[in-house]
């Protein structure tokens, strides 16, 4: 899933947006539909997968496990499933690509089962840090060897049955959770996450949904979550709602690109996943639900984005964990208000697809943007609605969600903002383009 042909992409103020878009299928949600389809026994039907090179790696890697993994000419995919503690031997590594959900819950499923698997990914994922759940698979008794750093490519040997550990996470960090409870599903016992800092649920709600003995309590610490190892997990039908972190591009394309009004449609509304919206509230913009709705266990609804003022906030950095990948495009949104917005509490951004807060100090500075960097977030001077200068050239770095958001601040700038590469964009979002053409000629 490497790139040889960088995509350059150049854009400039193009004039509203206006339409209706409906963003594809959540990614969290659909790594984890096919994972955990994998390990139900029977047939699984996911409806609104993310056919985004992210999730395709999950399922080329739950195919190299031995699960049946067919997608139907009408876009649904089916899946039959080995059963918890069934996962085969892989015969090659297993090629990440991108992706660091992927990597991370993928490494808690072999962590126990009597397999060994290594991974490998591109030049962004090979730099990320596995530390994190090397440590407490390694407490399980998972035997793993990574490259310097607790770096890819690295080697998980699985060692079955596992011991159930109690942990409690360093990090807020919803990879790490499920690692440790993907590898405790087939731990004999009760293995346990304390949770400081809620993150995304999807785990917890998808295991409880395909039959998982899954429960949460509140503790002195946190949220308690203990899944019952050696589970036996039966096959859904899943329909995957739509991705708020890619809505979240055209909310801010829409909030501030004059004249605009777009309905997102299928939007996950999930709490753990809603920061962005609130935050972009808190800024004044005209963002509307229409419609709320259940499906498949999480909230969904639609929403109508208008044009609007926006002011700086001190970003609350109680709302990080719940907007983490939407920074970059909050960041384009801050570029835009009247006055300086600071944003502290994310140094999470640091360990992503790229340096988030350097990338986009360095990508926003040369769009003509004043920042000032800190260790763990940005202060951006707003332009008060007006056209950034533009006339830059901005990495992506191999960064999907840097090359968004660099795309939508262009539709902001007087002058041509240049992008080396957009290709990344496919892990994530591959009609993203398309979708920007249809919503400004509408
Ligand atoms: O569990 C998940 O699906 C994800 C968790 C988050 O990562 P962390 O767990 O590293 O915060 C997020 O950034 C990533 O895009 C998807
Ligand atoms: C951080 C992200 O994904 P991952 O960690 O799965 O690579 C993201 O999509 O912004």
């Amino acid at each position: 899933m490497s790139h040889p042909e960088p995509r350059p992409l150049t854009l400039s103020a193009r004039g509203p947006l206006r339409g209706t878009v409906t963003v594809p299928g959540d990614k969290s949600i659909s790594h984890r539909s096919l994972m955990f389809s994998a390990l139900a026994v029977g047939e699984s039907r996911i409806e609104g997968l993310l056919e985004g090179e992210d999730v395709l790696a999950t399922a080329a890697a739950m195919r190299a496990m031995g699960a049946d993994v067919t997608r139907d000419e009408d876009g649904v995919w089916r899946v039959h499933g080995v059963g918890v503690g069934g996962l085969l031997q892989p015969q090659a590594a297993l090629d990440m690509g991108n992706s660091g959900t992927s990597t991370r819950l993928l490494m808690g499923l072999v962590a126990s089962h009597p397999i060994t698997a290594t991974f490998t990914g591109d030049g962004s994922l090979s730099g990320r840090p596995m530390g994190r759940v090397i440590e407490p698979l390694s407490r399980m008794g998972a035997d793993i060897t990574a490259s310097p750093g607790g770096r890819l490519p690295l080697m998980v040997r699985g060692l079955n049955p596992a011991v159930p550990i109690e942990y409690t996470l360093p990090v807020a960090s919803a990879q790490v959770k499920s690692a440790v409870l993907l590898a405790g599903l087939n731990t004999p016992g009760i293995t346990r996450v304390i949770e400081p800092v809620p993150t995304r649920d999807h785990s917890e709600r998808m295991l409880r949904g395909f039959g998982a003995d899954l429960r949460i309590e509140d503790g002195a610490d946190g949220k308690i979550i203990s899944i019952t190892g050696e589970a036996e997990l039966k096959p859904q039908h899943i329909v995957v709602p739509g991705d708020p972190s890619s809505a979240g591009f055209w909310m801010v394309a829409a909030s501030i690109v004059p004249g605009s009004e777009i309905l997102i449609r299928n939007v996950c509304m999930n709490p753990t996943r809603a920061g962005l919206i609130t935050a972009l509230k808190l800024m004044g913009a005209d963002i509307s639900e229409i419609d709320a709705r259940e499906m498949g266990g999480e909230a969904v609804a639609d929403l109508r984005v208008r044009h609007a003022p926006l002011s700086a906030i001190e970003v609350p950095p109680a709302l990080a964990p719940s907007m983490i990948d939407e920074y970059p495009i909050l960041f384009v949104a801050a570029a835009f208000a009247q006055g300086r917005t600071v944003a502290r509490g994310a140094h999470e951004l640091r360990v992503k697809e790229s340096d988030r807060i350097a990338t986009m100090r360095i990508a926003l500075e040369a769009a003509g943007v004043s920042t000032i960097e800190h260790e763990d977030g940005l202060t951006i001077e707003g332009s008060g609605g007006e056209l950034l200068p533009g006339a830059a050239h901005i990495a992506s770095k191999l960064d999907h969600r840097i090359a968004m958001s660099m795309a939508i601040a262009g539709l902001g700038a007087r002058r041509a903002i240049t992008i080396d590469d957009v290709s990344p964009v496919a892990t994530s979002y591959p009609g993203f383009f398309g979708v920007m053409e249809s919503l400004l000629v509408a």
